[in-house]
C-alpha cells in the first residue's frame, strides 16, 4: 500500500506555481531521497505533503489522508501520523530532553504519565540517547540534538518520515552516524523515509531512490550522473 500517492498535483507558493503535474508513490518501508537545486521545489514538496502548502489542484493521498483542499481541522490528524524532521532541530532551548519530548506527547493528546515516561525512554533509546534524557538543549553537541529531533519525529509511531535536510548542519562523521540511525529507523519500523538533502556524498554513500526537483517538474528514479 503506498504511503505517499501524488497525481497530477500543482504546487504553488502563493501565486507562483513551483512544480507542475507532479507524480509520485512511495511505498511502506521505503527510503527516498529528494534532490534538486536551491529554489527548486523541495521544501515546497515536503510542506505540500505535511499540509503546510494547501494542495489545490490535483490529487494527493498522505498515510490515508486526502490533501487536495483538507480542512484546517484536519491537518493535525494528518501530522500525528507523521515524523518531521528539519535541519535546524527546532527543540526548545528553555526545557530538557525528556521535557521537549512530554510537550509534543501532550500536544498530540497523549495523557497517562507512565505511558508517556515509557514512550520517552523507548525513542531515546531508538536514538541511542536514553542516558540524556535530562540534557539540556545547549549542553548538546549537533549531532545529539539531530538525534532529539529524530526521537521526537518517531513519538507518534510514524508511516512516514519527512526530512528536510537533516545533515545539513553536521560534520561528515556526525552525518553518517546520522544516515546510519535514519536508515535502520527505516528497517526496523517499516517506516518510509522522503529526506530532502543537498548532500551528494551521502547520496553517493548510502544509495537509494532519488527524486529530483528541477524545471518545476519532480523526476523520479535521478540518477547521481545527472544531479
Ligand atoms: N513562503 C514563500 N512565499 C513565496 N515564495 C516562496 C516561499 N517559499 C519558497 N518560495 C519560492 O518557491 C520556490 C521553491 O522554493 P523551495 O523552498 O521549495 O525550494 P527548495 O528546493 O526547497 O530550496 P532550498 O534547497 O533552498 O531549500 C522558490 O522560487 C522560492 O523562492
Amino acid at each position: 500500500m503506498p504511503i505517499i500517492e501524488i497525481k497530477n498535483a500543482n504546487i504553488y507558493q502563493g501565486e507562483n506555481q513551483v512544480l507542475k503535474d507532479v507524480n509520485l508513490t512511495v511505498n511502506k518501508g521505503e527510503f527516498v531521497y529528494l534532490v534538486g537545486r536551491t529554489g527548486s521545489g523541495k521544501s515546497s514538496l515536503l510542506k505540500t505533503l505535511y499540509a503546510d502548502l494547501p494542495l489545490t489542484e490535483g490529487d494527493a493521498v498522505v498515510v490515508g489522508h486526502q490533501l487536495r483542499n483538507m480542512h484546517w481541522r484536519e491537518v493535525p490528524y494528518l501530522r500525528r501520523k507523521l515524523g518531521i524532521v528539519f535541519q535546524d532541530f527546532r527543540l526548545l532551548t528553555d526545557r530538557n530532553v525528556a521535557e521537549n519530548l512530554r510537550f509534543v506527547l501532550k500536544a498530540t493528546g497523549w495523557k497517562d504519565k507512565k505511558a508517556m515516561d515509557e514512550k520517552i525512554n523507548e525513542v531515546l533509546e531508538q536514538v541511542g540517547l536514553k542516558h540524556k534524557a535530562l540534557k539540556m538543549p545547549f549542553e548538546m553537541s549537533g549531532g545529539e540534538q539531530q538525534r532529539v529531533d529524530i526521537a521526537r519525529a518517531l513519538l507518534n509511531s510514524p508511516k512516514l518520515i519527512l526530512a528536510d535536510e537533516p545533515t545539513g548542519n553536521l560534520d561528515p562523521i556526525t552525518t553518517d552516524e546520522i544516515m546510519t540511525l535514519l536508515l535502520s529507523i527505516a528497517q526496523k519500523t517499516n517506516a518510509a523515509i522522503v529526506m530532502a538533502t543537498h548532500d551528494y556524498t551521502v547520496v553517493q554513500k548510502y544509495p537509494a531512490r532519488l527524486i529530483k526537483t528541477e524545471g518545476g517538474k519532480v523526476i523520479d528514479n535521478a540518477t547521481i550522473d545527472n544531479l
